[in-house]
Order: structure tokens, then C-alpha cells, then sequence
């Protein structure tokens, strides 16, 4: 493990460099990857493990549209692609890539094909840690690990076509064979991992949903509305409104922060604009820093795990959160930036 000094705080990393792809397909040669669900991860995972020469089944129910999205990426019913009982029985590691809600489902089904010696996989600690609302138990003679990519799995899939890697996070809640850790390890290389933190279930699901509630899509959508909605109240048009507030933090100033920091994206900026940022975020942080308590809390308290699991586990779950998200599309904010985005000069 390479020791890397995070701003002060030493931590130990694992990176391709010290864990080789070949060293990955050694772990693992013996091993059937079984895949099961193909929404968002399955695909970008599989694909990348079958693209870096690992031996991956998918399990999917057919028919279904993640079965027709399978066999367009190639895999081949009957031979790596099979309904999910047959692929969890001839599996020796397990992925459970199924909705965390999905997951309580086919729980019973999946734990029976869970004999000694094989291996449960999941890229999020949302079922072992809120155990008391997911029953999900394993048996105590499997190994249990964990690779959960920072980020979607279309991004997983599309920095890996492009010759870079999204960073995971990898974490052992069982270690009946004494081989899980370097199994997780091996795991993460094999979907195409950047780098590897290491963590345990609970720092996972805690982390995970806070960020994705918080700053990488909640509270990130929030904060566009009520400055889009100032701006139109004082009579601003929706194009300038939508320029200000989302088009040119994606375009102009985002990458900057990606490539160099938030200082440098400052630096790149008119002191006008440092000086009314740097005055402003103190205000922002203060006002928002309650709502984040209150955030933590849900997630800690179990009661964000419960709300994602009665709803989603409603049968029409997927019909309520397109709806959703159709509003969102249709929303004035979001129709003006479909016409800011159409306008964007091609290369
Ligand atoms: N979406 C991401 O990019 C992402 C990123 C990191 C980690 N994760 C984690 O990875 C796991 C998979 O997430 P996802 O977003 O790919 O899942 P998803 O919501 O896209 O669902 C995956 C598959 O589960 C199937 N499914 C749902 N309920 C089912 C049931 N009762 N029986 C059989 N199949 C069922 C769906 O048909 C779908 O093909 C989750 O634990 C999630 O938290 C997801
Ligand atoms: C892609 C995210 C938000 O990082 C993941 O956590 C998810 O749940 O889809
Ligand atoms: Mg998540
Ligand atoms: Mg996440």
C-alpha cells in the first residue's frame, strides 16, 4: 500500500503501479465473476472485467429491458449471460449489483447459492450495515467484500475507454477464506478502478449518501433553484439566469476546479469576483452547515435507508421517480438550459 499524505493526514492507498492488472487476473483466474443486475453499475463493471480478460457471467431477469441492454453489449445468453438463479449457481463470486432496494427481494434466492468457499460482492455497505431493515445476513463461511466506484457507472465505463480510471473505495466485512482483502483489491482493478481507499460498510453507506443527498446532487440541485429563482424574480431572462447559474459552472469553471483546485479556479477569475467569493462562502457554509447535520443524522439514524427502502420497493417505484424527474426536465430552468446546451458551437 502506498502511504499518501491527504493534506496532512497520512493514508494508505492501493494503485495500479503496486497491483498490476496481471496481478488482479492471478487473484482471480480460477474465480466465475457472476454479475447480478444489469442498471447501472452491472454494465460498467462487467464490461470493463470482461474487457481486462476476467471470466464474467451476467444474471438478469428475462424478459427485461436490462436483459436486451446485456445482450447489445455482447454478452450471450447461455454462455455469459443467464437468467439470475443460473448465474448464481454457477458464480463463485457474487456481485449483487441489484438495487439496494432490489436486493432485500432477492435476498432469500441469492442466499442459497451462497455456499462455502464463495465469495458476496456488493459496491455499496447500504445492505450489511442497515441489516436490521434488510435482512441481509450472509452465512459466516463466505467471504464478504466490497469495490464501490466514486462515481456512476456510465463514467466507470467511459474513463475506462479512455484509458483512465474512476477511484473506489474497498472494504472486508468477512474473511472466512483469510483471501477476501486481496480478492477486493483484485476486484477493484478489474473494473477498472483509478486508485483504491480502503473503508468498512458503514464509513461507506454513511459517506455515500450523505454526498449524493449533499453536494453531488441534492444539495447542488437546491442551491441552482434558489439562485435561478432570484434571478428570474428580479427580472433577469431565463437564458441569462440559466448562464449565470449552471451553464458556465459546468463549461468554465468546474474543469478548472477538476484540474487545479478552487483556488486556482478563483485565481483564473477577476478579483472582483475573488473578493465577492471569498467574503460570500462563509455566509453560504453557515447556512447550509444545520441542513448537513441534519443530513447526517437521517443517514446515521437509519432513517434515509428507510425511506429508500419503502419506496423503492414499491411495484411502481421506477413510474414515480421518472415522473419526478420529469418535472425536473420540464421545469423552466432545465428547458432553458436544453436550449443553452443545443446552442454549445460544435467541434
Ligand atoms: N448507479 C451507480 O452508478 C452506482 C454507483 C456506485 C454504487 N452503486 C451501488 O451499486 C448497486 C447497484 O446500483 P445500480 O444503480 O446499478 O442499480 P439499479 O437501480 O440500476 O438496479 C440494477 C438492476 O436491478 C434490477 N432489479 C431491481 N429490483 C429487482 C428485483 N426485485 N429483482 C430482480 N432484479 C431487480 C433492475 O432491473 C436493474 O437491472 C447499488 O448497491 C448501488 O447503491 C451504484
Ligand atoms: C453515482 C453515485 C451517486 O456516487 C452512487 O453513489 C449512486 O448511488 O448512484
Ligand atoms: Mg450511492
Ligand atoms: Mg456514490
Amino acid at each position: 500500500m502506498a502511504k499518501i499524505n491527504f493534506g496532512g493526514v497520512v493514508e494508505e492507498v492501493v494503485t495500479r503501479e503496486e497491483f498490476p492488472l496481471a496481478k488482479a487476473r492471478e487473484v482471480l483466474k480460477n474465480e466465475t465473476i457472476a454479475v447480478i443486475g444489469y442498471g447501472v453499475q452491472g454494465p460498467g463493471q462487467s464490461l470493463n472485467m470482461r474487457d481486462n480478460g476476467f471470466n464474467v457471467i451476467v444474471g438478469q431477469r428475462k424478459p427485461s429491458k436490462s436483459w436486451d441492454h446485456a445482450v447489445q453489449d455482447g454478452f450471450k445468453e447461455g454462455e455469459n449471460l443467464f437468467e439470475i438463479e443460473e448465474a448464481l449457481r454457477r458464480g463463485t463470486i457474487i456481485c449483487y449489483l441489484l438495487s439496494d432496494a432490489g436486493q432485500i427481494a432477492l435476498w432469500p434466492t441469492v442466499s442459497k447459492h451462497l455456499t462455502e468457499g464463495k465469495t458476496l460482492y456488493f459496491s455499496h455497505g447500504f445492505g450489511i450495515t442497515y441489516k436490521e431493515q434488510t435482512g441481509i445476513i450472509p452465512p459466516k463461511n463466505i467471504d464478504v467484500i466490497l469495490v464501490a466506484p466514486k462515481g456512476s457507472g456510465t463514467s466507470l465505463r467511459r474513463l475506462f475507454l479512455d484509458g483512465q480510471g474512476l477511484n473506489s473505495s474497498f472494504a472486508v466485512f468477512q474473511n472466512a477464506s483469510g483471501k477476501a482483502r486481496e480478492k477486493a483489491v483484485a476486484m477493484g482493478i478489474g473494473v477498472g478502478s483509478g486508485y483504491l481507499f480502503e473503508t468498512d460498510f458503514k464509513k461507506e453507506v454513511y459517506s455515500d449518501l450523505t454526498g449524493e443527498r449533499g453536494t453531488l446532487m441534492g444539495a447542488i440541485q437546491g442551491i441552482f433553484e434558489a439562485q435561478y429563482n432570484i434571478l428570474r424574480k428580479r427580472g433577469h431572462t431565463p437564458s441569462e439566469a440559466f448562464n449565470e447559474t449552471v451553464e458556465e459552472l459546468t463549461q468554465s469553471l468546474m474543469p478548472l476546479v477538476a484540474e487545479n483546485g478552487m483556488d486556482w479556479m478563483y485565481a483564473n477569475c477577476s478579483t472582483t469576483a475573488q473578493r465577492g467569493a471569498l467574503d460570500w462562502r462563509h455566509k453560504f457554509r453557515d447556512a447550509v452547515a444545520p441542513v448537513f447535520e441534519e443530513l447526517y443524522e437521517s443517514v446515521a439514524t437509519g432513517k434515509e435507508a428507510e425511506r429508500t427502502i419503502k419506496l423503492n420497493s414499491q411495484p411502481d417505484y421506477r413510474v414515480k421517480l421518472d415522473q419526478e424527474l420529469k418535472e425536473l426536465r420540464e421545469s423552466e430552468m432545465w428547458q432553458a438550459g436544453l436550449k443553452v446546451r443545443e446552442l454549445r458551437p460544435k467541434k
